[in-house]
């Protein structure tokens, strides 16, 4: 007997599906952080306290065939928990990004009715355990929805609390250096995404060109399971961040985002380059790939780029990789050494079957 699908599940099913799994973490997210959600799944709404700090609010979607693939080139599959990890931990990067810690998260899936109910028993352990990996216990999951579709898509929205102001993407100055957190607490490098997603259709033909598929599908289990810095956010606006973003679409796109925000120019240095394209060579070397695009125009790390005032003391794990400077006219706004790099990164529609 093959297994059950949600096409032949009732929605209370796959609800129960989903509590057996939330109910246990919020339960425990309460313990950790309690008097934040007064009532999470269940009702109508959830309830939460977010008095103490400012409030921010995000969303972010996973759709099939644009933000995942069921299954990769490579011959991994994605499963229901790399699935929930993922789109969890993108909306909880953007809540780092901005110096916050995570209170709650909602989560709204379409599920094509060829979907095996447990293949969404599974996601929601990707959620419950990204959200404890990746270091915010505390968070609750407070709700979501079901429902029926052609691809399977997950959205989620995040809340989080600041201790202080938000930290915007528009508050670099120049003489500010730049620096970038990019190792996540499972070891996530600007560039692995990319690297893990290229194609082994681009293989050089050297013999033993293609890494063997464990590796190539999954190096540090990305980019199926990203893993952002979550305590970074909060610590490096403590530290005195002026602007911040999560790298998810790759450092040129995003530091040209905080660059034009703010008014400045970003010029990144060769040799902190370097370390992180040095681990990155092998791998590309044998994808007949360019390992500095990955590290330059590679999303999906979830690394989170920083601005500081000079001389800010930097919390641990923090690398300097750049600094602020003016921006003229014509000019790019990040650079490499002074020089400009042809614009990288990944752009929703101006994407055409590139992964
Ligand atoms: N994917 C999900 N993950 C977590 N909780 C969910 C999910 N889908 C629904 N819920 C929760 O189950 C309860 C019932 O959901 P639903 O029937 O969609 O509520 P409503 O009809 O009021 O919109 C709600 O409290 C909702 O937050
Ligand atoms: C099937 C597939 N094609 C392409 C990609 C590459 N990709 C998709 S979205 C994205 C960037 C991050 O997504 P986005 O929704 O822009 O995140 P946000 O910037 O909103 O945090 C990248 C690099 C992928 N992960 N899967
Ligand atoms: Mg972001």
């Amino acid at each position: 007997m093959s297994a059950p699908t949600v096409g032949e599940a009732s929605e209370d099913e796959l609800l129960t599906e989903i509590r057996a799994v939330i109910d246990e973490h919020n339960a425990a997210a309460a313990a950790r952080a309690p008097g934040r959600t007064l009532l999470g799944p269940g009702d109508d709404c959830a309830v939460l306290d977010l008095t103490g700090g400012r409030t921010v609010l995000t969303t972010d979607t996973q759709t099939s065939g644009q933000d995942y693939l069921l299954e990769w080139p490579c011959g991994y599959r994605t499963r229901g928990f790399d699935l929930g990890w993922k789109s969890a931990a993108q909306n909880l990067a953007d809540v780092a990004a901005m110096g916050a810690e995570p209170v709650s998260l909602v989560i709204s899936l379409t599920l094509p009715p060829e979907t095996p109910v447990a293949f969404v028993g599974e996601m929601a352990r990707g959620y419950a355990a990204a959200v404890l990996a990746l270091g915010a216990p505390g968070c609750s999951i407070a709700g979501g929805d079901l429902g029926s579709g052609g691809e399977l898509s997950a959205t989620v929205a995040a809340l989080g609390l600041t201790r202080g102001e938000p930290v915007r993407r528009s508050g670099a100055r120049e003489g500010a250096s730049s620096r970038r957190r990019d190792r996540g607490p499972s070891g996530g490098r600007a560039g692995s995404a990319a690297g893990a997603r290229t194609p082994p259709g681009s293989v050089r033909g050297d013999g033993d060109g293609a890494l063997p598929r464990r590796r190539a599908g999954r190096p540090g289990g990305l980019p199926a399971r990203p893993c952002p810095p979550l305590a970074l956010g909060p610590a490096m606006a403590a530290a005195g961040a002026r602007a911040m973003i999560d790298v998810s679409d790759g450092l040129l796109r995003d530091g040209g985002r905080v660059a034009r925000a703010s008014g400045v120019a970003i010029d990144l240095r060769e040799e902190p380059l370097n370390a992180l394209v040095d681990p990155l060579r092998e791998a590309a070397r044998r994808l007949g790939a360019d390992p500095w695009e990955w590290v330059l125009g590679g999303g999906e790390d979830h690394g989170i780029l920083a601005c500081f005032p000079q001389g800010a003391p930097l919390p641990e794990g923090v690398v300097a990789i750049g600094s602020c400077r003016t921006l003229k006219q014509g000019a790019p706004p990040v650079s490499i050494e002074g020089r400009a790099r042809e614009d990288l990164g990944w752009d929703h529609f101006a994407a055409e079957d590139r992964l």
